[in-house]
């Protein structure tokens, strides 16, 4: 096989059983990481599976015809109500033409309109308010940033039939149940033996528990029926001319722009403040509070430090850290030098590309905003910058969860320094893979608030 001439450990040629392991022990990213450390760029790492690590296999797998290659069966794992969504799909043609016409509620200039950005900036202030009612100032973030995410991206989807789980607890009971899944090996189990899944699924579940979220499948069924959602919402695009789809549907896709919102921007602004917050971080956090308080009034896509704290973030612990998989298409392809054939399974994971190549960023395990603001190597940086993915199937939500992120930051570093509870453990703070996002796997983040004497 010419896969055979791709760097590897020599196991990798005869089993997956070594990534497999990995992945249920929810660490896949950093074993893969590993392996490029040691292989380089292009390393394989099952018989039929290749990971890749630089700017030309991003733009191969992921760009190539507009949206790059087609996804895996590992996708059907995130289907909901048993339907396809955009996110879901495998067929391009299919995925096109939904994106099509739902990607302009995610467009920047619809981002920014009055109700639609109004709607995050009270979530923030929220925020600020829970921060600032705490028990002696310290927050536990991961739930307060969940809930916040899940409150922005209802908002965004249903407004005015969003959720209030920073305001009601029946609501935050929703958002619990999304934060704290734990289906992780449930469903690896039925992504790699779906017959045995299928046979033993009663008694698996007594040691690996199903994906099970009655409380936000409800929730959205609920509100995707609602005939009057405001004009700049997901659910009016659904309801407008262009669609055919029924209730399930327009559910199922709701549900999984609501799935796809939580984590990622509550996950990323977890692991992006307790950066901020550590003791080695302090001079990034005072830069970022001075160019808060000297320009109140600017919009909060011109504060070209807080750009560089989030871009820094989201290349430093990107949310959704791991390998993205691919099929090579029909006739095989040439990835970064190496001949891959047809139906190999290939992929690159956003943690590796903003490490691999030192030329564009040095010092890569190092958190540090200012590489963001060089001069030189901008152009590089992007196109190695993978946090959001690249190409047509890249997140269609980055606009929004940038103004979520910008907004709750401009937020609470206006009025506060953050800093680590002493209970907090370097551990609590590592990460733990999930099915395609990463978590703290402590699933807590405790930060002391203290307010800015103005
Ligand atoms: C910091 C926050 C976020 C990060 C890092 C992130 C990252 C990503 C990545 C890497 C993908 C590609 C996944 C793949 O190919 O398997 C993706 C896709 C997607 N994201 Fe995001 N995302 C974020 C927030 C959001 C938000 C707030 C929404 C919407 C409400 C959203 C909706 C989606 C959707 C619908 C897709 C599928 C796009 C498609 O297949 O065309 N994301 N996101």
């Amino acid at each position: 096989s010419p896969l055979n001439n791709i760097p590897g450990p020599w196991y990798a040629k005869l089993t997956s059983a070594v990534l497999k392991w990995h992945e249920f022990q929810a660490r896949r990213t950093t074993y893969v990481h590993a392996l490029h450390l040691r292989y380089g760029p292009a390393v394989r790492i099952a018989p039929n599976e290749v990971a890749f690590a630089s700017a030309t296999a991003v733009k191969e797998i992921y760009c190539s015809g507009g949206s790059g290659y087609d996804k895996t069966e590992f996708y059907d794992l995130f289907r909901v109500y048993g339907r396809r969504t955009m996110f879901t799909t495998l067929n391009k043609e299919h995925h096109a033409r939904r994106k099509r016409i739902l990607a302009d509620r995610y467009a920047n200039s619809n981002i920014m309109k009055g109700p639609s950005l109004d709607g995050i900036s009270e979530r923030a202030a929220r925020f600020v308010n829970r921060c600032a009612q705490s028990k002696d100032g310290v927050v536990d973030l991961f739930v307060d940033l969940h809930s916040y995410a899940f409150d922005c991206v209802t908002h965004h989807l249903f407004h005015p039939y969003g959720a209030d789980s920073l305001g009601s607890s029946k609501d935050e009971e929703i958002m619990r149940e999304v934060a704290f899944d734990d289906s992780l090996r449930n469903r690896l189990l039925e992504y790699y033996n779906p017959p045995l899944h299928k046979v033993f699924g009663k008694i698996l579940h007594l040691f690996a528990k199903p994906r099970e979220t009655p409380l936000a499948d409800n929730f959205v069924l609920g509100a995707s029926q609602k005939a009057d959602p405001a004009p700049f919402t997901l659910l009016d695009r659904l309801h407008g001319p262009g669609f055919d789809l029924d209730h399930l549907d327009k559910a199922a896709e709701c549900l999984d722009h609501m799935a796809a919102g939580i984590d990622t921007t509550g996950d990323g602004l977890c692991f992006l403040m307790w950066e901020l917050s550590q003791p080695a971080n302090r001079g990034f956090q005072k830069r970022l509070q001075d160019e808060l308080l000297s320009n109140p009034g600017t919009n909060y896509d011109k504060l070209p430090f807080l750009d560089a704290v989030v871009m820094e973030a989201l290349r430093y612990t990107p949310p959704i850290p791991m390998s993205l998989p691919r099929y090579v298409p029909t006739g095989g392809r040439e990835i970064d030098g190496f001949v891959v054939p047809e139906g190999t399974i290939v992929s690159c994971q956003a943690y590796s590309t903003h490490r691999m190549d030192q030329t564009v960023f040095p010092d890569p395990d190092v958190f540090n905003p200012d590489r963001w603001l060089a001069d030189k190597g901008d152009a590089e940086r992007k196109r190695l910058f993978f946090a959001f993915a690249n190409g047509g199937r890249g997140c269609v939500g980055k606009h929004l969860a940038l103004a979520e992120m910008k907004l709750l930051l401009r937020e609470v570093y206006s009025k506060f320094s953050t800093a680590p509870d002493p209970s907090m453990t370097a551990r609590d703070m590592e990460m733990s893979d999930q099915l395609i996002s990463a978590r703290p796997l402590g699933e807590r983040c405790l930060l002391s608030f203290t307010p800015l004497a103005l």
